[in-house]
């Protein structure tokens, strides 16, 4: 556990930053590895100093002999054992993808682990245990939640496969969501695969045990960059995305019909808005202990989220939940793809699991337009006004997409849409202040600008809400996010 300790904290999936952890062994699992002195482990570790403590997954293999993967070394045992980040090395990656693509269950050790195809793939499973060991895998780069392994099998369409890092009791959306989808065949989400799903003790719960997805894994779609990065660099060239935007507002509303035949919905009952509206006071007074710029805003925010309490609600369903342009791709001939259903990763995994409103991705859309003006005013100061151009026209179509294609009238829900608006700046203003401060004036300077647009008019006409101003502080290159 040391050992782990020591290399965990430079991890970019660690949570606790700020703190040492303190960690507790759960349990584990363990996976077949025909090598001999080399052992593939999952370990389930608590660490019992955050608050509250936060289970995580840590793939390790040990190697008897060394190996050669010292770039991706934990740390040494007493007995000469090298203990390599699992991920990055051959045992554990070509055992989990067997695990997932044959099914069958992992040796527990107080942790078990169960892996499930795809009913979709039925015939492609037929892999001989230890088969896929030769499958060339990578980790994928980049600042990351969870662990992402790219598989390149010869032949055959590559596969990513998500390791959670933070474990939580009960289905993970990421796992559940995207694979009804996919059995209502969706063309928005990459093809599953399958996933793995464990269980380990929990002294918390009555029955002694909690129950959650550990892995889940689908096609990846090579050469594809996220939206982000390809709106970053539309918007610097001037290039027009009226197109793009609206059929992505077509596919996040064909995404949600999905989910609506899938899963449970219901009106708009007082429990169901007070526990939204709820969370949004919760995640507001977090954010005016945490951003003092947000205090003199609070009233206005407050009185943003009366009126929408107060004002139509559609009926809730589950929806994505964290959609922003880092969560989409666009794949040449195959359109818009939705990735990483996990929810917010600030909200508790019970809030991200329940019904909620289709207009939170929209909400989260329209701000992720608005951070590619803002990004662009603070990286290259010069670009503002034609980067505000871009994201006006942006928004405006996948609006028009989102309404065509969901009949959905928008109008009807514009105090709601400007509340989700409202509170997803405060996350940003929360997520930045914690992660990129010099990002921060993005969020506080749309939460200016959607109080200065008033009520009524903030969110219906999304060209024109939010439009900030002023003198971008100066920024250079590395400031661009990973
Ligand atoms: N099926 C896929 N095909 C291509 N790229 C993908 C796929 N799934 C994920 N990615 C890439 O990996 C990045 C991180 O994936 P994501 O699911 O958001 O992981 P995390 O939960 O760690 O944030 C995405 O932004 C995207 O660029
Ligand atoms: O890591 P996740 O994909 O779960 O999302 C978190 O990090 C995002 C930053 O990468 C953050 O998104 C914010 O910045 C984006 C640009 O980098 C922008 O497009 C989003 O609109 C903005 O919210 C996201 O909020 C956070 O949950």
């Amino acid at each position: 556990m040391a050992a782990i300790a020591a290399w965990m904290p430079a991890q970019r999936w660690f949570a606790g930053k700020g703190h040492a952890p303190v960690l507790r062994r759960i349990g584990a699992w363990e996976l077949p590895v025909a090598e001999p002195g080399v052992r593939a482990l999952s370990l389930l570790v608590m660490d019992d100093g955050a608050e509250p403590p936060v289970l995580y997954q840590v793939p390790v293999v040990e190697r008897a002999d060394g190996g050669s993967a010292d770039e991706h070394l934990i740390g040494v045992l007493d007995d000469g054992t090298h203990l390599i980040d699992g991920p990055h090395d051959p045992a554990f990656t070509g055992a989990l993808l067997d695990l997932i693509r044959a099914g069958g269950r992992a040796v527990a050790h107080g942790a078990t682990a169960m892996g499930h195809p795809s009913a979709l793939r039925a015939g492609d499973s037929d892999a001989p245990a230890g088969a896929t060991a030769r499958v060339p895998a990578s980790v994928l780069g980049g600042e990351q939640s969870n662990t992402s392994i790219v598989y390149r099998p010869v032949g055959e369409a590559p596969v990513i496969c998500k390791v959670f890092r933070q474990l939580h009791h009960g289905d993970n959306p990421d796992v559940t969501l995207q694979t009804a989808l996919g059995v209502a065949g969706s063309p928005h989400i990459p093809p599953v695969v399958g996933d793995v799903l464990g269980e380990w003790d929990d002294v918390g719960r009555a029955e002694g045990r909690a129950r959650g997805h550990l892995a889940f894994a689908q096609e990846f779609l090579p050469g594809v960059e996220d939206a982000w990065r390809v709106a970053l660099l539309a918007a610097a060239n001037g290039q027009d995305f009226a197109d793009e935007a609206r059929a992505l507002g077509a596919a996040v509303a064909e995404v949600h019909l999905g989910l609506r035949g899938a899963f449970e919905h219901a009106p708009a009952s007082d429990e169901l808005i007070a526990a939204v509206t709820g969370a949004w006071r919760r995640r507001l007074a977090i954010a005016v202990a945490e951003v003092p710029e947000l205090e003199p805003q609070r009233a206005a925010i407050e009185a943003f989220y009366e009126r929408a309490e107060a004002g139509a609600w559609p009926d809730l369903q589950r929806v994505h939940g964290d959609l922003h342009l880092g969560q989409v791709i666009l794949a040449p001939d195959r359109g818009w793809f939705l990735l990483d259903f996990e929810g917010e990763p600030m909200r508790p995994m019970a809030e991200r699991r329940s019904p909620d409103l289709p207009v939170r991705d929209v909400a989260g859309m329209l701000r992720s337009f608005d951070y590619v003006a803002g990004a662009t005013e603070l990286l290259h100061p010069e670009q503002a006004a034609e980067a505000r151009a871009w994201t006006a026209s942006a928004r405006q179509a996948f609006v028009d997409g989102y309404v065509a294609a969901s009949g959905m009238d928008l109008t009807v829900y514009r105090d709601l849409l400007a509340a989700f608006e409202l509170d997803k700046a405060v996350y940003e203003a929360i997520y930045e202040t914690r992660n990129r401060p010099h990002w921060a004036p993005i969020p506080l300077r749309a939460i200016a600008h959607l109080i200065e647009a008033g009520p009524l008019e903030a969110s219906t006409d999304a060209a024109g809400a939010p439009q900030a101003g002023g003198t971008a502080p100066d920024a250079t290159a590395a400031d661009a996010p990973a």
